[in-house]
């Protein structure tokens, strides 16, 4: 598995094809164009291409919070690998189909119990998922709508850019007001009684640096917009208060769009994260390749290194005793409160 990975770092045959076309902030006529779609696997993630504009849409689309199973993993990694082969597209906008969730991290309901020949199977597909998006030659842009703890949030810090919805009322598809919604990101892991592994820890080091990364590992610290945008976990944060869509716009993409993506076609963080792809596809993908092998080649090649060993680890640690309590506990009191609602 480590090989596709550092030569899809170093270079790609893809590379040489690089035409991207300009598109305007509220070009909606983008999104008319997308006319490649990849589903795979049951369509846990849905993938659509603008070979135009040389950008990409992978959503995740697991209801009811695109929390990561064997098969989204899978999903994610051969839905990436198709959109990798297409010479055209440089940019990928990673998103997920529930407005208020963008993943809700490990499918803990897969850490209870554990079969176990599928655990080890499980936690290869996540690495795998965070080697491929960590080391991918394509510029990826997390559109952060909804919530991303643990590995929701080992996601987009696998990503380029990060773009995160700011929170407050605004409105629907259809008009009305909607329900303000504060997501929160970050790697919470102790609060579920375990401990994030270590190349997602060393992750958020890399990502918003050492002290304020120890202390957010050993609190299990969600932050909110602003916050995360301050720590530097995210790059931009965007609010909605002032976006409201023409009832024609509506229309047209009522028409156009299939529904899990019509959402997100008319949230700004979308508009925002296509402007940002659009910059990304814009540079060398020679030279924009090359600088990210300086800031990520080590680190990938130390976990791949240390990938078995991790794997082994993990599953030794989920099986214990006291973590399978915890897990439990955690999962119970999930369902509660989603059933208090
Ligand atoms: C020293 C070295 C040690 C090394 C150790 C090695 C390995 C251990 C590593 C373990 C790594 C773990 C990484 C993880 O990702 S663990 C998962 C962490 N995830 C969470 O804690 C998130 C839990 N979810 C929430 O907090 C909320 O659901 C939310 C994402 C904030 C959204 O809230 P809300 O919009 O209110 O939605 P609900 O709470 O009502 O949820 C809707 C629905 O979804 C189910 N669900 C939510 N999260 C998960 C999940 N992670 N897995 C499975 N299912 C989930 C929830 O139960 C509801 O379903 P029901 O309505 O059917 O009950």
């Amino acid at each position: 598995m480590a090989a596709p990975l550092l030569s899809s770092l170093c270079c790609r045959h893809s590379l040489r094809h690089c035409s991207p076309r300009r598109f305007a902030r509220n070009d909606l006529s983008f999104f008319r164009s997308l006319s490649t779609s990849i589903s795979s696997e049951k369509s846990l993630v849905l993938s659509h291409v603008n070979e135009d504009a040389g950008v990409a849409i992978l959503a995740m689309n697991r209801p009811p919070a695109n929390s990561l199973s064997l098969e989204l993993n899978e999903a994610i990694c051969t839905s990436l690998k198709e959109i990798d082969t297409n010479p055209k597209i440089q940019s990928v906008i990673l998103a997920s189909t529930n407005p208020t969730i963008f993943s809700a991290g490990l499918d803990v309901t897969e850490l209870i119990s554990p079969d176990d020949q599928r655990l080890p199977k499980f936690w290869n597909s996540l690495q795998q998922v965070y080697i491929d998006l960590y080391g991918s030659r394509l510029a990826i842009i997390a559109a952060i709508q909804g919530h991303a703890p643990a590995a929701g949030c080992m996601l987009a810090m696998a990503c380029d850019y990060r773009i995160m919805y700011g929170g407050g009322e605004g409105s629907t598809v259809d008009g009305r007001k909607r329900k303000s919604h504060i997501p929160t990101i970050g790697l919470n892991e102790t609060q579920l009684g375990i401990a994030a592994p270590p190349w997602m820890g060393q992750l958020l080091v890399r990502t918003i640096g050492f002290r304020p990364a120890e202390r957010a590992l050993a609190l299990g610290t969600l932050f909110p917009p602003m916050e995360a945008l301050i720590e530097g976990l995210v790059d931009d944060v965007i609010t909605e208060e002032s976006f409201s869509p023409s009832a024609d716009t509506i229309h047209a993409l009522e028409k156009l769009l299939p529904d899990p993506i019509r959402n997100q076609a008319l949230s700004l963080v979308m508009q925002k994260a296509f402007q940002e792809a659009e910059l990304y596809a814009k540079i060398s993908p020679q030279a924009r390749v090359a600088s990210k092998l300086v800031t990520r080649s080590e680190s990938l090649k130390d976990m791949i290194a240390s990938r078995e060993a991790d794997t082994e680890y993990f599953c030794s640690f989920i099986c214990q005793d006291t973590v399978q309590k915890n897990l439990k506990k955690y999962v119970e009191a999930l369902k509660k409160k989603s059933k208090s609602k």
